[in-house]
């Protein structure tokens, strides 16, 4: 069957190619193609139970998996940035604990003035002022005698007040010579450096005037600081690591945000997916890809000669602490995607709360223990197991005690230990992965938990959305709502914001009787495809908007239903609360005799939805999208690839199957959201102005796909600005306005209900009388009595006047006297067509206003 399928559909597409004025007869060949196609889906056996949950299992890894390689440059970016600033932080931090010799000489205050005064005379001072004379030249200093005191001199000379480190006074005696070397207090080791200058001339004088003496200032190793004495460099690490980490961990959300944005996640699910499946799969390869940074600083720190991270198999402790904080920090950025509203704000946000959540509690934790001792013991226990619900705390806290743990040991092992090293065995033979202070299992266990934690209330919150949005929707906001309008009536005195909602209206006999229907035989109604009963939405916004009010239809097998109406009468808000998006305010809906509020996963697998925006994945083909959608339905894989192509070629798309979808044009886009929704097997099809963007000839390809589908039992709800499309297509339809159908049944039905009726056109010369107009408007009220709907512009009066008991010839016999007698320059008067019916009712609104004016 697939196989033959295939070969048709290819031969079909050739044909195409060879002329593009062809169309309509493609598609006329295409609805012979589609007939036998749609028949021989019916007797597909989709796969159930185990082999459906793999074979979904595979189609969200395989959408992940394409997801990140197919935003490798992006992925790419990220590994530089984490490389990059782990390398440098790392650097910063100076990980080799003993810090740098600084060479106590003159040149590293660049050029200076040494004043000297010389008082006396003796050959040694004379040989020891030529030797400084050398030794300043060599370092590129300024020698200068002064006269008298050199005190004095550095005292008074401006200059020497800022180029002065150094000055001699050499004062030679009978018997022995007084050096005095000043130094300039400002700068530092300037008292060094100085007497470094008086041994190099002594040495220079003693040994020839090539001997020199390198003096340099090493300061010993830092101090280590705290109560048991654990080195710092553990925590410094961990918030090097941090920020990489927290651009890392926060990337996790982007694909789940597109998902939630785009309503791709809302199609999956509508596609049958189980919860647990779209976020273990997601979960999954998630931590795949958090294992390749991870990877990346095990390298930075084999680089950085980080030992304690990757010596003597170490790199398999810090791997385990890296995939426990991946376990923990992904589902919380899954849980974070749920606040945001868009992709750009939540990687921001969640970056930044992974930073700063980092520096804030670590900042915490350092100030309770040097500082917290003066707390009572369980208010620390308490907050630094407060700390302990952030992964990133536990991350930090498990980095920074493996660091400091085999530091301490690595120490402690040294011949010449450490004299602020605590080297008592409790500290050195304590195992790291101990309850102890200095231990991280209790961390590592948060990590675990914490993780599992953050998954299971995914889970639920999946799980109980549905019935917190009801609760929330339903029962809360109304309830404030109510008590906030009491409030401002009695403020106010006024009490008409929520008057909309109670408007009683009268109805049209059809959509009485629907209602009557639907009243009266309810329980028998309730298994057909789609039942609803008193339906109804209202947004809790100021003003309060009731989008939907009390709509009730039933919808059969192979039903067509067309929703027919201007812009924002409520056709969309419909179709959300059929297909789960919203719940209903008030009312009931059944779905193959399941009610939508208590079930609403059991309806999900039951429909198919096209939503208003296409909600594709951009970065897949359109081939690989609907293979996607075709596992989650449950094709069995050897007839998957002849069923996707059977879809490809009914919405004209074969040609376009291979590129990805951002390249596809409007058309393009909803043609293949259209093919997602009549895809698998649900009962009813929810189709929101489908054919938006399409050409006319894809326009018939798809009317001709619908009315297939139909024949084969589902039942379809399509929403649309188009009479045409609603003639050609629907079995029914209604027309919506402000929320309510205003007249319901069949294109004929309608048709002839409402096409008693002529349509009367008529041009007033009104430059030589203004009061025509309005005269001839009178005359036509009283001459055809009845339900007389008036529009004006400029001169032009359109009217429909009632048609019963009225021949042509006779209006034409009234036109004709009026003519003259209204200066009529113009009139036609024809039979009216289901368009300006749709159009009449539609705008009856305005149209009364109009007339009222
Ligand atoms: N989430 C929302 N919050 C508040 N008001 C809303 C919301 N969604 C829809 N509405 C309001 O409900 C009314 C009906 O909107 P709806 O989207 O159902 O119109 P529509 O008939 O589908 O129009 P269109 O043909 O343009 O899609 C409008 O007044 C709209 O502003």
């Amino acid at each position: 069957m697939s196989s033959h399928a295939i070969q048709h559909t290819s031969s079909k597409g050739k044909n195409r190619r060879l002329s593009k004025n062809k169309n309509m007869s493609v598609a006329r060949n295409v609805s012979r193609s589609t007939s036998n196609t749609w028949n021989q889906f019916s007797t597909i056996r989709f796969n159930t139970g185990f082999p459906l949950y793999c074979q979904q299992f595979r189609s969200m890894l395989v959408k992940r998996v394409l997801f990140s390689w197919r935003n490798w440059k992006l992925m790419l970016l990220q590994l530089l940035v984490i490389v990059f600033f782990a390398t440098y932080l790392l650097k910063i931090v100076d990980l080799t604990e003993e810090l740098s010799p600084r060479k106590m000489d003159l040149s590293q205050y660049g050029r200076t003035i040494v004043p000297y005064s010389i008082s006396g005379n003796s050959p040694m001072a004379l040989n020891i002022i030529k030797n400084l004379e050398t030794f300043l030249k060599f370092n590129n200093q300024e020698l200068r005698e002064v006269q008298g005191n050199v005190t004095n001199y550095v005292l008074e000379s401006k200059e020497c007040h800022n180029f002065c480190i150094v000055a001699f006074s050499i004062k030679a005696e009978q018997d022995k010579i007084i050096f005095t070397i000043l130094f300039n207090n400002d700068a530092y080791h300037s008292a060094a450096t100085s007497l470094a200058v008086l041994d190099n001339i002594l040495f220079m004088s003693l040994i020839g005037p090539n001997a020199s003496i390198t003096v340099s200032n090493k300061p010993q190793p830092l101090p280590l600081y705290g109560s048991n004495v654990v080195p710092t460099n553990g925590i410094q690490i961990a918030l090097c690591l941090s920020f990489s980490m927290a651009v890392v961990a926060s990337s996790f959300c982007l694909q789940t945000m597109t998902e939630k944005i785009s309503k791709a996640k809302h199609i999956q699910f509508v596609s049958g997916v189980y919860i647990l499946t779209y976020w273990l799969s997601a979960l999954l390869w998630d931590l795949i890809c958090f294992s390749i940074p991870c990877c990346l600083l095990l390298g930075v720190f084999t680089y950085r000669k980080v030992d304690a991270f990757v010596l003597d198999y170490h790199f398999l402790d810090t791997m385990m602490i890296f995939m426990l904080y991946g376990w923990c920090v992904v589902p919380l950025m899954y849980l974070g995607s749920f606040l945001f509203s868009s992709v750009a704000v939540a990687y921001i946000k969640l970056t930044l709360f992974n930073y700063l959540s980092t520096v804030v509690s670590i900042s915490i934790h350092t100030i309770v223990q040097h500082y917290g001792k003066d707390l009572p013991p369980f208010a620390q226990t308490m907050i630094s197991n407060s700390l302990m619900v952030l992964p990133s705390y536990n991350f930090a806290m498990c980095i920074s005690k493996f660091f400091d743990n085999y530091e301490i040991k690595k120490q402690c092992s040294k011949k010449f230990q450490i004299v602020y090293l605590d080297c008592r065995n409790v500290f050195t033979e304590k195992n790291v992965y101990s309850f102890e202070e200095h231990g991280i299992a209790k961390f590592l266990i948060a990590l675990a938990i914490m993780g599992l934690f953050f998954l299971l209330l995914i889970l639920c919150l999946e799980f109980s959305f549905w019935n917190l949005k009801i609760f929330l929707l339903n029962k809360i906001i109304p309830n404030v709502f109510q008590i906030f309008m009491r409030v401002n009536k009695v403020n106010t005195g006024r009490n008409d914001i929520m008057s909309s909602t109670v408007i009683e209206e009268s109805e049209d006999e059809d959509v009485e009787n629907e209602r009557k229907k639907v009243l009266a035989v309810s329980h028998t109604l309730q298994n057909t495809p789609l039942f609803l009963k008193e339906l109804t939405k209202i947004y809790y916004k100021c003003p309060v908007i009731t989008a939907v009010r009390n709509i009730s239809l039933v919808v059969k097998k192979s039903e067509c239903f067309g929703l027919l109406g201007l812009q924002e009468v409520g056709k969309t808000a419909t179709i959300k609360m059929l297909t789960g998006e919203e719940p209903i305010s008030s009312g009931v809906v059944f779905i193959d005799g399941i009610n939508i509020t208590e079930n609403i996963r059991e309806i999900r697998s039951r429909i198919g939805y096209c939503p208003q925006s296409d909600p594709l994945l951009n970065y897949m083909t359109g081939r690989e999208l609907l293979l996607m959608y075709a596992r989650l339905w449950g094709v069995p894989e050897p007839d998957i690839y002849a069923y996707v192509e059977d879809f490809l070629y009914s919405m004209h798309l074969e040609t376009h199957a291979d590129n990805f979808i951002h390249t596809y044009s409007k058309g393009s886009k909803r043609r293949l959201s259209t093919a997602v929704a009549l895809m698998g097997r649900p009962s009813v099809i929810f189709l929101d102005e489908p054919s938006t963007g399409m050409d006319p000839a894809t326009q018939h390809l798809l009317r001709d796909t619908i009315t297939q589908i139909c024949k084969t039992g589902k039942a379809i709800i399509i929403t649309s600005h188009s009479t045409e499309e609603c003639e050609a297509l629907c079995t029914r339809l209604a027309i919506m306005v402000k929320g309510r159908f205003m007249c319901l049944g069949s294109p004929q039905h309608l048709k002839k209900k409402f096409g008693n009726v002529y349509t009367l056109k008529a041009k007033v010369d009104v430059k030589k009388d203004e009061n025509k107009l309005k005269d001839f408007k009178e005359f036509i009220a009283t001459t055809f009595p009845g339900n007389i709907k008036f529009q004006r512009f400029h001169g032009i009066i359109d009217c429909f006047i009632p048609s019963n008991e009225i021949s042509w010839g006779k209006v034409f016999h009234i036109l004709e006297d009026a003519k003259l007698l209204f200066n009529l320059e113009d009139y036609s008067v024809s039979q009216i067509t289901l368009e300006q019916i749709f159009l009449t009712l539609a705008n009856i609104d305005k149209m009364e206003t109009d007339e009222k004016t």
